[in-house]
Order: structure tokens, then C-alpha cells, then sequence
């Protein structure tokens, strides 16, 4: 049985975060915020040498929270593809999409079968794509698991999630910034991208 490297540790919070809720280090911030494709970004501040591991992906029935970001019924599969997003070999970004059956159909069948492609260079090359409201939330870490350099000391990531729509679809994008992941600057896409 797949366990999934991630947890979300509390509810997802649209923004800005109340004084009372922990906050994010300052350098995630317009990394959290950033509406555009987050592959796009990392592909540019790794000077080219990105890549997709795919950890898993599987039809599945979806988290409570997820069927309910998605208008999901709860006994509804949908195919949940979880990545890590590699900069310069380290892992950087992990991620979890849940992209519901009847969202993978038509136009968007190739969606099923995207293997080491990034979701996202398919997804903002579709002209009539659209980003719902950005949440943010910390993610623990499956202790379960032997996955290294993912976490700092107390075993979160700062993460967010949003849906996307796409002819009139839901999918659901969760991404995770992982401890690897040090930018000196805010996402910059270079222009051939
Ligand atoms: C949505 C995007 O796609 C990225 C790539 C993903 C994948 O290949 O599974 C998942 C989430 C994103 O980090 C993006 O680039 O913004």
C-alpha cells in the first residue's frame, strides 16, 4: 500500500495568515504566493538542470479534504500523482495532484499518462487555464518513511494547494517546499519559458 511521504498538519488557510497562525519564513513567501507554473520558475533558478521523480502514481480514493476541495462524492477515484521536483539534483518541491476521472477526460486524457513530464508545462499551455485561490498550510513528514533532506528539525514543509481548471475541470495541486529548497530571490521565469 502506497503511504504518501506528506501530510497536510493543519487546515489549508487562504492568505494572508492571521497574526495568531504560525507563518512562513520570509524567503517562501512570494514562492507560496507565485500564480504562475512553479516548473517554469525552478527550471530558470536551476539554470536548466530540473527534473521530475515520480514517487507515485495510482487511482486512488482521495483524502476527505481533497473530495471536498474537488465537489468530490467521498467514494469517488481519482488518479493522485505524488512528485519530487529536483533542482540541481536535490529535492526541492514535492507535490501531490488529485485529478478526479471525470476531469482526465477528452482533450485532458493525456493527463493520465504524464510519467517524468511536469504537470505544469502541460497545464499552462493551455489557453483557457485557470488558478483558483492559493491556501497555504505546513505539511508533516510520514516518519514512516526513509525519505532524506525533505524536512527541517521539526519535521514540516511549508506547502500550499490550489485547483486549477481546465475545460471547466477541477484538479487539485498541492506542492510542498522542502528543506533543500533555499532561494536567495522571488520566482523569476526566463522569457523563452
Ligand atoms: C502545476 C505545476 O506543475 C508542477 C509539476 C507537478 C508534476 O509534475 O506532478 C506537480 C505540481 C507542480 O509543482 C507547475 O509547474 O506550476
Amino acid at each position: 500500500m502506497h503511504q504518501s511521504p506528506f501530510v497536510p498538519a493543519g487546515d489549508w488557510r487562504g492568505q494572508p495568515f492571521g497574526p495568531a497562525q504560525p507563518q512562513p519564513p520570509q524567503y517562501l513567501l512570494p514562492w507560496l504566493a507565485y500564480t504562475g507554473s512553479l516548473t517554469a520558475a525552478l527550471k530558470h533558478l536551476s539554470g536548466g538542470d530540473f527534473s521530475v521523480q515520480v514517487l507515485g502514481q495510482s487511482w486512488q480514493l482521495p483524502r476527505p479534504e481533497e473530495c471536498h476541495a474537488l465537489h468530490l462524492k467521498r467514494r469517488s477515484r481519482a488518479l493522485v500523482r505524488e512528485v519530487l521536483l529536483l533542482g540541481c539534483g536535490q529535492p526541492w518541491v514535492y507535490a501531490r495532484s488529485v485529478l478526479p476521472l471525470r476531469s482526465l477526460q477528452g482533450k485532458s486524457r493525456n493527463l493520465r499518462s504524464l510519467d517524468n513530464r511536469p504537470l505544469g508545462e502541460l497545464l499552462f499551455s493551455e489557453p483557457g487555464i485557470r488558478r483558483g485561490e492559493i491556501e497555504l498550510n505546513q505539511l508533516r513528514r510520514n516518519t514512516d518513511l526513509q525519505l532524506k533532506g525533505l524536512c527541517d528539525k521539526d519535521n514540516c514543509a511549508w506547502g500550499r494547494r490550489s485547483t486549477f481548471w481546465l475545460r471547466d475541470k477541477p484538479l487539485l495541486v498541492a506542492e510542498a517546499f522542502l528543506s533543500h529548497f533555499r532561494p536567495e530571490g522571488p520566482p523569476i521565469v526566463s522569457n523563452n519559458q
